[in-house]
Protein backbone atom coordinates (compact mmCIF):
# COMPACT_ATOMS: atom_id res chain seq x y z
CA UNK A 1 0.00 0.00 0.00
CA UNK A 2 1.00 3.47 -0.89
CA UNK A 3 2.93 5.16 2.14
CA UNK A 4 0.84 8.23 3.20
CA UNK A 5 2.13 11.42 4.11
CA UNK A 6 -0.60 13.58 5.31
CA UNK A 7 1.41 15.41 7.88
CA UNK A 8 5.32 15.59 7.96
CA UNK A 9 6.78 18.10 11.16
CA UNK A 10 9.40 19.58 10.39
CA UNK A 11 11.83 19.36 14.43
CA UNK A 12 14.89 22.07 14.80
CA UNK A 13 17.58 20.16 14.81
CA UNK A 14 19.51 21.73 17.75
CA UNK A 15 16.32 20.64 20.06
CA UNK A 16 17.32 17.26 21.54
CA UNK A 17 13.46 17.30 23.84
CA UNK A 18 11.91 17.56 20.44
CA UNK A 19 14.21 15.29 18.53
CA UNK A 20 13.19 12.85 21.11
CA UNK A 21 9.84 13.82 21.45
CA UNK A 22 8.88 14.00 17.75
CA UNK A 23 7.80 10.41 16.91
CA UNK A 24 5.33 9.86 19.33
CA UNK A 25 2.62 13.12 17.77
CA UNK A 26 1.22 11.18 15.19
CA UNK A 27 2.63 12.59 12.45
CA UNK A 28 3.51 10.45 9.18
CA UNK A 29 6.62 11.46 8.45
CA UNK A 30 8.98 13.96 10.68
CA UNK A 31 11.73 15.87 9.16
CA UNK A 32 14.76 16.86 11.31
CA UNK A 33 15.84 20.38 10.22
CA UNK A 34 19.57 21.32 9.90
CA UNK A 35 18.90 24.68 7.43
CA UNK A 36 16.91 27.64 8.66
CA UNK A 37 15.61 26.63 12.22
CA UNK A 38 19.46 26.45 12.85
CA UNK A 39 21.48 29.22 13.55
CA UNK A 40 25.05 29.11 12.08
CA UNK A 41 27.35 28.64 15.18
CA UNK A 42 24.87 25.78 16.08
CA UNK A 43 25.18 23.99 12.62
CA UNK A 44 27.88 21.60 13.83
CA UNK A 45 26.46 20.28 17.06
CA UNK A 46 22.78 19.98 15.42
CA UNK A 47 23.92 17.59 13.09
CA UNK A 48 25.88 15.73 15.72
CA UNK A 49 22.44 15.80 17.58
CA UNK A 50 20.56 14.41 14.76
CA UNK A 51 22.74 12.09 14.37
CA UNK A 52 22.55 10.52 18.00
CA UNK A 53 19.35 11.14 17.93
CA UNK A 54 18.42 8.22 14.93
CA UNK A 55 20.81 5.81 16.49
CA UNK A 56 19.25 6.26 19.64
CA UNK A 57 15.56 6.90 19.56
CA UNK A 58 12.88 4.52 18.13
CA UNK A 59 11.81 5.74 14.73
CA UNK A 60 10.51 2.84 13.52
CA UNK A 61 6.80 3.82 13.22
CA UNK A 62 7.58 6.99 11.20
CA UNK A 63 9.43 7.80 7.76
CA UNK A 64 12.52 9.40 8.74
CA UNK A 65 13.32 12.88 6.53
CA UNK A 66 16.09 15.43 6.88
CA UNK A 67 16.30 19.09 5.65
CA UNK A 68 20.35 19.84 5.04
CA UNK A 69 21.83 22.55 3.99
CA UNK A 70 23.01 23.49 0.81
CA UNK A 71 25.91 21.66 -0.36
CA UNK A 72 28.21 24.69 -0.03
CA UNK A 73 27.21 25.50 2.80
CA UNK A 74 27.99 22.03 5.25
CA UNK A 75 25.43 20.06 3.23
CA UNK A 76 28.33 17.28 2.19
CA UNK A 77 28.48 16.71 5.87
CA UNK A 78 24.82 16.95 6.67
CA UNK A 79 25.00 14.02 3.90
CA UNK A 80 27.26 11.52 5.01
CA UNK A 81 26.17 11.62 8.91
CA UNK A 82 22.32 11.19 8.06
CA UNK A 83 23.01 8.01 5.89
CA UNK A 84 25.08 6.78 8.71
CA UNK A 85 22.73 6.88 10.86
CA UNK A 86 20.47 5.72 8.47
CA UNK A 87 18.18 8.34 7.37
CA UNK A 88 15.37 7.85 5.22
CA UNK A 89 15.43 10.82 2.96
CA UNK A 90 17.57 13.83 2.48
CA UNK A 91 15.56 17.00 1.40
CA UNK A 92 17.28 19.65 -0.04
CA UNK A 93 16.00 22.98 0.95
CA UNK A 94 15.42 26.00 -2.23
CA UNK A 95 15.80 23.31 -5.14
CA UNK A 96 15.90 25.90 -8.11
CA UNK A 97 17.27 23.52 -11.02
CA UNK A 98 17.06 19.44 -11.77
CA UNK A 99 21.07 20.04 -11.74
CA UNK A 100 20.64 20.96 -7.92
CA UNK A 101 19.46 17.06 -7.51
CA UNK A 102 21.59 15.41 -9.61
CA UNK A 103 24.32 17.02 -7.63
CA UNK A 104 23.19 16.21 -4.43
CA UNK A 105 22.72 12.56 -5.75
CA UNK A 106 25.84 12.29 -6.34
CA UNK A 107 27.25 12.78 -3.16
CA UNK A 108 24.49 10.41 -1.50
CA UNK A 109 25.53 7.96 -3.89
CA UNK A 110 29.32 8.34 -3.15
CA UNK A 111 28.56 7.75 0.57
CA UNK A 112 26.23 5.27 0.02
CA UNK A 113 29.08 3.05 -1.66
CA UNK A 114 31.79 3.83 0.55
CA UNK A 115 29.54 2.71 3.53
CA UNK A 116 28.59 -0.22 1.48
CA UNK A 117 25.20 0.92 1.64
CA UNK A 118 22.74 -0.33 -1.34
CA UNK A 119 23.15 2.26 -3.47
CA UNK A 120 19.47 3.71 -4.01
CA UNK A 121 18.67 3.46 -0.24
CA UNK A 122 18.32 6.68 0.29
CA UNK A 123 15.34 8.71 -1.24
CA UNK A 124 14.87 12.27 -1.61
CA UNK A 125 12.92 15.33 -1.75
CA UNK A 126 13.23 18.65 -3.35
CA UNK A 127 11.95 21.42 -1.67
CA UNK A 128 10.90 24.56 -4.20
CA UNK A 129 10.92 28.20 -2.69
CA UNK A 130 11.36 30.43 -5.60
CA UNK A 131 10.08 31.71 -8.85
CA UNK A 132 12.88 29.47 -10.71
CA UNK A 133 12.05 26.62 -9.31
CA UNK A 134 8.27 26.73 -9.49
CA UNK A 135 9.04 27.34 -13.44
CA UNK A 136 11.22 23.99 -13.40
CA UNK A 137 9.29 21.77 -10.85
CA UNK A 138 8.19 19.12 -13.77
CA UNK A 139 11.97 18.68 -14.40
CA UNK A 140 13.15 18.90 -11.03
CA UNK A 141 10.30 16.39 -10.16
CA UNK A 142 11.56 13.51 -13.04
CA UNK A 143 15.28 14.73 -11.98
CA UNK A 144 16.25 10.87 -9.94
CA UNK A 145 14.83 7.64 -9.08
CA UNK A 146 15.15 8.51 -5.54
CA UNK A 147 12.74 11.21 -5.43
CA UNK A 148 9.91 10.68 -3.53
CA UNK A 149 8.28 13.89 -3.47
CA UNK A 150 8.40 17.55 -4.25
CA UNK A 151 7.47 20.21 -1.79
CA UNK A 152 6.29 23.74 -1.95
CA UNK A 153 8.35 26.05 0.30
CA UNK A 154 5.98 29.18 0.77
CA UNK A 155 7.84 31.41 3.05
CA UNK A 156 10.80 32.26 0.76
CA UNK A 157 8.77 31.90 -2.24
CA UNK A 158 6.80 34.54 -1.45
CA UNK A 159 9.64 36.41 -0.60
CA UNK A 160 10.95 36.13 -3.75
CA UNK A 161 7.53 36.75 -5.51
CA UNK A 162 7.28 40.29 -3.64
CA UNK A 163 4.62 39.31 -1.77
CA UNK A 164 3.59 37.62 1.36
CA UNK A 165 0.69 35.21 2.48
CA UNK A 166 -2.99 35.98 2.08
CA UNK A 167 -5.83 33.50 3.55
CA UNK A 168 -7.09 32.81 0.48
CA UNK A 169 -3.87 31.46 -1.00
CA UNK A 170 -4.50 33.21 -4.40
CA UNK A 171 -0.48 34.31 -4.49
CA UNK A 172 0.30 30.73 -4.62
CA UNK A 173 -1.96 29.07 -6.43
CA UNK A 174 0.05 28.63 -9.77
CA UNK A 175 3.28 27.20 -7.61
CA UNK A 176 0.88 24.75 -6.50
CA UNK A 177 -0.56 23.70 -9.21
CA UNK A 178 2.58 23.89 -11.44
CA UNK A 179 4.01 21.42 -8.46
CA UNK A 180 1.09 19.26 -7.95
CA UNK A 181 1.35 18.54 -11.97
CA UNK A 182 5.16 18.12 -11.74
CA UNK A 183 4.70 15.42 -8.81
CA UNK A 184 2.11 13.89 -10.22
CA UNK A 185 3.60 13.68 -14.14
CA UNK A 186 6.33 11.97 -12.53
CA UNK A 187 4.65 9.80 -10.39
CA UNK A 188 5.70 11.06 -6.94
CA UNK A 189 4.29 13.15 -3.94
CA UNK A 190 3.11 16.90 -3.93
CA UNK A 191 3.36 18.16 -0.36
CA UNK A 192 2.53 21.39 0.55
CA UNK A 193 4.19 24.50 2.59
CA UNK A 194 3.98 24.57 6.17
CA UNK A 195 1.50 27.34 8.16
CA UNK A 196 3.10 29.40 10.24
CA UNK A 197 0.94 30.94 12.70
CA UNK A 198 0.26 27.69 15.31
CA UNK A 199 -2.25 30.04 17.35
CA UNK A 200 -4.50 29.99 14.29
CA UNK A 201 -6.35 26.78 13.97
CA UNK A 202 -9.41 28.13 11.84
CA UNK A 203 -6.49 29.32 9.48
CA UNK A 204 -4.70 26.68 8.76
CA UNK A 205 -7.83 23.94 8.40
CA UNK A 206 -8.87 26.51 5.34
CA UNK A 207 -5.74 26.05 4.04
CA UNK A 208 -6.07 22.18 4.39
CA UNK A 209 -9.08 22.43 2.68
CA UNK A 210 -7.84 24.31 -0.19
CA UNK A 211 -4.60 21.87 -0.69
CA UNK A 212 -6.21 18.71 -0.24
CA UNK A 213 -8.87 19.87 -3.14
CA UNK A 214 -6.39 20.81 -5.65
CA UNK A 215 -4.62 17.19 -4.69
CA UNK A 216 -1.81 17.50 -2.37
CA UNK A 217 -0.86 14.02 -0.62
CA UNK A 218 -0.47 16.34 2.79
CA UNK A 219 1.39 19.63 4.11
CA UNK A 220 4.73 20.24 6.07
CA UNK A 221 3.74 21.17 9.60
CA UNK A 222 5.79 23.24 12.18
CA UNK A 223 3.76 21.91 15.29
CA UNK A 224 2.12 18.94 16.96
CA UNK A 225 -0.69 20.53 17.72
CA UNK A 226 -1.09 21.42 13.61
CA UNK A 227 -1.37 17.23 13.25
CA UNK A 228 -4.63 16.04 14.49
CA UNK A 229 -6.32 19.38 12.61
CA UNK A 230 -4.53 18.10 8.84
CA UNK A 231 -5.21 14.69 9.73
CA UNK A 232 -8.45 15.05 10.37
CA UNK A 233 -9.20 16.59 6.83
CA UNK A 234 -7.60 14.01 5.42
CA UNK A 235 -10.04 11.52 7.14
CA UNK A 236 -12.56 10.43 5.06
CA UNK A 237 -16.31 9.67 5.70
CA UNK A 238 -18.20 7.00 6.37
CA UNK A 239 -20.06 6.70 3.47
CA UNK A 240 -17.09 7.31 1.18
CA UNK A 241 -15.43 4.28 3.26
CA UNK A 242 -18.66 2.25 2.95
CA UNK A 243 -18.50 2.77 -1.28
CA UNK A 244 -14.56 2.24 -1.57
CA UNK A 245 -15.14 -1.22 -0.02
CA UNK A 246 -17.65 -2.17 -1.81
CA UNK A 247 -15.73 -1.31 -4.97
CA UNK A 248 -12.76 -2.83 -3.75
CA UNK A 249 -15.09 -6.42 -2.43
CA UNK A 250 -16.43 -5.80 -6.31
CA UNK A 251 -14.22 -5.63 -8.22
CA UNK A 252 -11.91 -9.01 -5.96
CA UNK A 253 -15.34 -10.86 -7.11
CA UNK A 254 -15.85 -10.13 -10.06
CA UNK A 255 -12.11 -11.45 -10.93
CA UNK A 256 -12.75 -14.15 -9.11
CA UNK A 257 -15.34 -15.07 -11.18
CA UNK A 258 -13.51 -14.01 -14.44
CA UNK A 259 -15.59 -11.06 -15.53
CA UNK A 260 -13.97 -7.68 -17.05
CA UNK A 261 -16.42 -5.77 -16.66
CA UNK A 262 -17.19 -4.98 -13.27
CA UNK A 263 -20.31 -3.19 -11.95
CA UNK A 264 -20.63 -2.17 -7.92
CA UNK A 265 -24.56 -0.64 -7.09
CA UNK A 266 -25.18 -0.80 -10.81
CA UNK A 267 -22.72 1.59 -11.60
CA UNK A 268 -19.48 0.58 -13.88
CA UNK A 269 -16.04 0.23 -12.06
CA UNK A 270 -12.87 1.35 -13.79
CA UNK A 271 -9.52 1.77 -12.78
CA UNK A 272 -9.84 5.38 -11.89
CA UNK A 273 -12.30 4.71 -9.50
CA UNK A 274 -10.61 2.02 -7.95
CA UNK A 275 -7.35 3.91 -7.57
CA UNK A 276 -9.54 6.32 -5.75
CA UNK A 277 -11.12 3.61 -3.41
CA UNK A 278 -7.63 2.52 -2.91
CA UNK A 279 -6.66 6.24 -1.40
CA UNK A 280 -9.28 6.56 0.68
CA UNK A 281 -8.80 3.07 2.40
CA UNK A 282 -5.60 3.71 3.14
CA UNK A 283 -6.86 6.78 4.39
CA UNK A 284 -9.52 4.82 6.46
CA UNK A 285 -6.66 2.40 7.69
CA UNK A 286 -4.95 5.90 8.92
CA UNK A 287 -7.35 6.91 10.62
CA UNK A 288 -8.02 3.65 12.67
CA UNK A 289 -11.25 3.78 10.80
CA UNK A 290 -10.98 0.33 9.85
CA UNK A 291 -8.05 -2.69 9.61
CA UNK A 292 -6.12 -3.28 6.87
CA UNK A 293 -7.79 -7.06 7.82
CA UNK A 294 -11.31 -5.77 6.88
CA UNK A 295 -10.06 -5.51 3.50
C1 LIG B 1 9.88 28.62 7.11
C2 LIG B 1 10.52 27.36 7.70
O1 LIG B 1 11.61 27.01 7.35
S1 LIG B 1 9.55 26.35 8.73
C3 LIG B 1 10.58 25.03 9.22
C4 LIG B 1 11.56 25.35 10.29
N1 LIG B 1 10.91 25.69 11.53
C5 LIG B 1 10.77 24.80 12.54
O2 LIG B 1 11.26 23.69 12.44
C6 LIG B 1 9.97 25.25 13.74
C7 LIG B 1 9.39 24.05 14.48
N2 LIG B 1 8.47 24.46 15.52
C8 LIG B 1 8.86 24.97 16.70
O3 LIG B 1 10.03 25.18 16.97
C9 LIG B 1 7.78 25.29 17.71
O4 LIG B 1 6.61 24.54 17.49
C10 LIG B 1 7.35 26.78 17.79
C11 LIG B 1 8.58 27.64 18.12
C12 LIG B 1 6.73 27.23 16.47
C13 LIG B 1 6.30 26.93 18.91
O5 LIG B 1 6.88 26.43 20.08
P1 LIG B 1 6.04 26.27 21.42
O6 LIG B 1 5.27 27.53 21.66
O7 LIG B 1 6.95 25.79 22.49
O8 LIG B 1 5.01 25.14 21.05
P2 LIG B 1 4.02 24.38 21.98
O9 LIG B 1 3.82 25.11 23.28
O10 LIG B 1 2.81 24.09 21.18
O11 LIG B 1 4.76 23.01 22.26
C14 LIG B 1 4.09 21.94 22.87
C15 LIG B 1 5.01 20.76 22.98
O12 LIG B 1 5.35 20.30 21.68
C16 LIG B 1 6.76 20.33 21.50
N3 LIG B 1 7.01 20.78 20.12
C17 LIG B 1 6.68 21.98 19.59
N4 LIG B 1 7.05 22.02 18.29
C18 LIG B 1 7.63 20.84 18.03
C19 LIG B 1 8.23 20.31 16.86
N5 LIG B 1 8.27 21.00 15.72
N6 LIG B 1 8.73 19.06 16.93
C20 LIG B 1 8.70 18.34 18.07
N7 LIG B 1 8.15 18.81 19.20
C21 LIG B 1 7.63 20.04 19.18
C22 LIG B 1 7.28 21.32 22.52
O13 LIG B 1 8.62 21.02 22.84
C23 LIG B 1 6.33 21.08 23.67
O14 LIG B 1 6.74 19.90 24.35
P3 LIG B 1 6.51 19.75 25.94
O15 LIG B 1 5.04 19.91 26.16
O16 LIG B 1 7.02 18.37 26.21
O17 LIG B 1 7.33 20.84 26.56
O1 LIG C 1 9.27 24.22 3.24
C1 LIG C 1 8.50 24.85 3.99
O2 LIG C 1 7.26 24.70 4.00
C2 LIG C 1 9.12 25.80 4.96
C3 LIG C 1 10.07 26.71 4.29
O3 LIG C 1 11.26 26.50 4.26
C4 LIG C 1 9.50 27.87 3.63
O4 LIG C 1 8.26 28.02 3.62
O5 LIG C 1 10.31 28.68 3.12
MG1 LIG D 1 12.40 28.03 3.34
Amino acid sequence: MERLRRTMMFVPGQNAAMLRDAPLYGADSIMFDLEDAVSLPEKDSARTLVHNALRTFDYSQVETVVRINALDAGGELDVEAMILAGINVIRLPKTETAQDIVDVEKVITEVEKQNNIEVGTTKMMAAIESAEGVLNAPDIAKSSDRLIGIALGAEDYVTNLKTERYPDGKELFFARSMILHGARAAGIAAIDTVYSNVENPEGLESEVRQIKQLGFDGKSVINPRQIPIVNKIYEPTEDEVQNAKEIIWGLREAQEKGSGVVSVNGKMVDKPVVERAERVVALAIAANMIKEEDI
